[in-house]
């Protein structure tokens, strides 16, 4: 299961928690302008927008699973097991492999606007990168400064949903979703009064329980109101370190513990990495399970008018700063 989430304070920032049980061997990778993306169906596109994110890289194609353009456009693709439905390519259309459908729209894309523009002649299709790779069911949230959307491919088509929290997690589709954050309208961070029972003295015991009853188990249904309560909940100052701090803390409400969600016999599935990329900068934060220090890619230290890919493995060692 994943999470992800949109911020803003000065700038624009947009991550995600990665919950898996095994890691692909992903790096954090910045595309340049002139890496010839090669699309199954569209031809060869020999420059476009640079992007960072976090990619597995297979041969030299960067395999996305969030990125940011450079004009500060991110998407994050999440898993959507048993919902998602990709099409048979089609003649009227423009066919994206769903694989290349983050490198497709962040190549063109300047804002959600033209996204939606783009994506009214897309048709995602099924296929898959090759044999050792299946076909990902995923589905995903693509925003920028001012809007997020949420796209989902289901039996019934394609749907874009205006996304006004900025977070997405897993399974249920998002209308569902956000159905089932009715149930949670009463919650507050602010200490409740008794509506309980006039005649019974109930009173506040402790701090935060105007919150009680935001569940905190690992399932999809319950990260997405625990991520929700703390993003349109939470409050940050403004410099880079406050803001990307608090980003790491709002995704740390979702974080999986090795041991806590079995997946199968002696298998636990865990937060194998979180990101946070401040989109207007270019600069993709991450922490990963075994290193909870922050590391930062800056995309703009790069050649963005290269032609090939810089990688960037993921430091998985902890690092302990030691005080004396
Ligand atoms: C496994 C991850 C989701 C984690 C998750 O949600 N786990 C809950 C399990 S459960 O659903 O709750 O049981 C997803 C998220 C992004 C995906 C990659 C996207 C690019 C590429 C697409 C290709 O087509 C296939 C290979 C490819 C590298 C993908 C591998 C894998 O699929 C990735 C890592």
């Amino acid at each position: 299961m994943c999470t992800a989430a949109t911020y803003k304070t000065k700038d624009f920032y947009i991550g995600r928690t990665l919950d898996y049980e095994f890691s692909y061997g992903e790096e954090v990778v910045v595309t340049p302008r002139n890496y010839p993306f090669a699309f199954r169906f569209q031809g060869e596109m020999k420059s476009h927008y640079a992007m960072i994110g976090t990619a597995y890289v297979a041969g030299d194609y960067p395999l996305y699973y969030d990125a940011v353009n450079e004009k500060g456009l991110g998407m994050a693709g999440l898993n959507f097991v048993g919902n998602a439905v990709y099409q048979e390519p089609v003649e009227d259309k423009e066919n994206v492999a769903q694989f290349e459908f983050i490198p497709w729209v962040l190549s063109q894309c300047e804002s959600v606007e033209d996204v939606k523009t783009l994506l009214a002649n897309m048709n995602l299709t099924g296929t898959p990168f090759c044999e050792e790779l299946p076909t990902a069911q995923l589905h995903w949230m693509i925003a920028d400064r001012e809007q997020a959307i949420t796209v989902e491919f289901v039996e019934s088509g394609m749907h874009i949903y205006d996304n006004q929290m900025g977070v997405m997690t897993n399974n249920p589709p998002f209308e569902m979703q956000m159905f089932l954050l009715n149930q949670y309208m009463n919650l507050s961070p602010k200490q409740p009064e008794n509506h309980f029972a006039e005649a019974l003295p109930l009173e506040t015991y402790s701090r935060g329980m105007g919150g009680m009853g935001l569940p905190g188990d690992l399932s999809s249904t319950s990260r997405f109101a625990k991520v929700a309560f703390t993003r349109m909940n939470s409050i940050s100052g403004d410099s880079e370190e406050e803001s990307v701090g608090q980003f790491f803390h709002i995704l740390g409400s979702v974080e999986q513990q090795r041991g806590c969600c079995e997946v199968e016999e002696g298998k636990y599935e865990i937060t194998i990495y979180t990101s946070c990329c401040n989109a207007d900068k270019g600069i993709y934060y991450y922490t990963t399970y075994e290193n909870q220090q922050i590391t930062a890619v800056d995309m703009h230290r790069e050649n963005l008018d290269s032609d090939t890919l810089a990688r960037y493995p993921m430091v998985m060692k902890q690092q302990i700063y030691w005080q004396n």
